[in-house]
């Protein structure tokens, strides 16, 4: 240890089991031990498989549990700081499933999942739609704030959302679960399923457990979502057969040609869906050109002819654009921030879709 340093923590019980990461301020300060970082041997194997995103900082966090107090490691190289808004979205999550799972084990979320009424096929919904309407089917996501763009709607009330987005011709919803970096939360996919929702349900969380595939289920989702640049293959089939096993479907997104082409190799992946994320997650812009680029790769082809579903997600705000991603051959839409932030949602699905008007 090199020096002491002043930080806070709490002594009392109710806050022994705080997580380290909670950044409160606890009641009365105490010291801590600031230690020196170690040295890191070799990062790349961190990064085995194509995906980029490291599950946890490789050098450890910076700040430890140390007993009942809080340790913070000193002089972290930059190699140790996120790379990017999802490598740090992703470091916090793990720490956050740890916390649930102390709150409600996996043997009891399993049972709570098992018991919950049966998925709706989701692919099925986005492809009712497609025949009904020679649009790509619409994923409506119900979305008050994001880490690009702040709150995106204050005044949010999801299933008043919800229910405006079936209205105007959704054909399934994504609900963020995320509470940290979107203000999201499972009660909001509860809430909507219990208000009589019909559109299947897409639960936008970032899963790096099998526990989160259970906690969706168990929330009343028909479809969760997994993100290839955080999960290798061998975790893309893992989880892909748990939702299977309960009855839901999954959104594989990918953001690049290489990690399209890795997990057209994930076996029964045309049982799920693709996405192509538009949004750089290092600089957050949008460029619905990628979603072009990667349907006529030669995976993009691949994905066409064995009939898998793709989604174009981020930055759809205009028909125009609805247009250009169906030109490129998605069959489904994931959309956000134009449509959430309308004072009238259903009629901005209505808008986008170019449906005629009530
Ligand atoms: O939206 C963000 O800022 C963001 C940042 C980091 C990781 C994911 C992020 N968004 C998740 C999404 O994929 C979008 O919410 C979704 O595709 C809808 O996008 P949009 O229509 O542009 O709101």
């Amino acid at each position: 240890m090199s020096i002491l340093q002043h930080a806070s923590a709490s002594h009392s019980s109710q806050h022994r089991k705080a997580p380290f990461y909670n950044s409160k301020p606890r009641r009365r300060p105490c010291i801590v031990a600031a230690v020196d970082a170690p040295q890191s041997e070799n990062q790349q194997g961190q990064l085995k498989g194509g995906v980029s995103i490291r599950r946890r900082p490789p050098l450890g966090r910076e700040i430890q549990p140390c007993g009942s107090l809080q340790m913070r490691v000193t002089g972290m190289p930059d190699e140790n700081k996120p790379q990017n808004i999802l490598e740090e979205i992703v470091w916090w999550k793990t720490a956050e499933v740890d916390q649930m799972r102390e709150r409600v084990p996996l043997v009891m979320l399993q049972s709570a999942a098992k018991g919950a009424p049966a998925a709706r096929d989701f692919k099925a919904a986005l492809r009712k739609k497609v025949d009904e309407t020679g649009k790509p089917g619409l994923i409506a996501e119900v979305k008050k704030a994001s880490p690009s763009k702040g709150v995106i709607q204050p005044d949010f009330d999801p299933v008043r959302i919800a229910q405006a987005y079936e209205a105007g011709g959704a054909a399934c919803l994504s609900v963020l679960t995320d509470e940290r970096y979107f203000q999201g939360s499972f009660q909001n996919l509860l809430d909507i399923r219990a208000a009589g929702v019909t559109c299947p349900l897409l639960c936008k969380e970032f899963v790096v457990e099998a526990y989160q595939v259970f906690k969706a289920r168990a929330s009343g989702a028909d479809a969760i979502l997994l993100i290839a640049a955080v999960l290798p293959n061998q975790d893309l089939l893992y989880f892909s057969k748990a939702a299977a096993n309960l009855g839901m479907q999954c959104l594989i997104e990918v953001h690049t040609e290489a990690e399209l082409a890795r997990v057209l190799e994930v076996p029964g992946v045309e049982n799920h869906l693709l996405g192509i994320n538009n949004r750089d997650l290092g600089t957050f812009k949008v460029d619905l050109g990628l979603t072009q680029k990667l349907m006529s790769s030669p995976p993009g082809q691949q994905a066409k002819e064995r009939g898998i579903v793709v989604t174009g997600e981020s930055g759809i705000f205009t028909p125009d654009d609805v247009a250009e991603v169906q030109k490129a051959g998605v069959g489904a839409i994931l959309v956000g921030e134009s449509l959430v932030k309308q004072g009238d949602p259903a009629a901005g699905v209505r808008q986008l879709l170019s449906l005629p008007a009530q």
